[in-house]
């Protein structure tokens, strides 16, 4: 399973294994005080696949995203490009990343970087990032291209 390291080069993984995978990481949360449990599974353009959960703190504001924990997995694993982000929380609605996190995701994305929204049953809905963080701000606006 995807899901049993924090990183795997499985190239063939289906949206249906990336659901399940999505739904393990949800089950990791630590959310004693939202009780919303939250999982975040990340393919890299290479084809790896990191997973994160939110973890809360007792310090409300210290709390941390899905998102966030499988960014830093990637990061910690060489990952930089992400093709394809699965996110799912609790409830019949769409659980999108927040606006740290659409920001978190853009730092990573180039214009075909989806998101997955997810529930148990499977993909909700997709979205790239563009649609989810117009006009956004990223690395290219602070490094200059070299001329010539
Ligand atoms: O996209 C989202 C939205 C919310 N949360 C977490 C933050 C907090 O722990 C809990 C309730 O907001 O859900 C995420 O991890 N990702
Ligand atoms: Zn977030």
């Amino acid at each position: 399973m995807p899901n049993s390291a924090p990183q795997t080069s499985e190239r063939s993984l289906s949206e249906h294994d990336l659901v399940a995978a999505v739904k393990e990481a949800q089950k990791q949360a630590y959310a004693p005080y939202s009780n919303f449990p939250v999982g975040a599974v990340i393919r890299t353009a290479s084809g790896q696949i990191f997973s994160g959960c939110n973890v809360e703190n007792a310090s409300y504001p210290e709390g941390t995203c899905a998102e966030a924990g499988a960014i830093a997995n990637m990061v910690m694993h060489g990952g930089r490009d992400i093709a394809e982000i699965y996110v799912i929380g609790n409830g019949d609605g769409l659980v999108s990343p927040c606006g740290g996190c659409r920001q978190r995701i853009r730092e990573f994305s180039n214009p075909n970087t989806t998101i997955h929204i997810c529930g148990p049953e499977g993909v909700r809905k997709v979205i790239t990032i563009s649609e989810l963080l117009p006009y956004s701000f990223g690395p290219e606006h602070l490094i200059p291209k070299q001329a010539g």
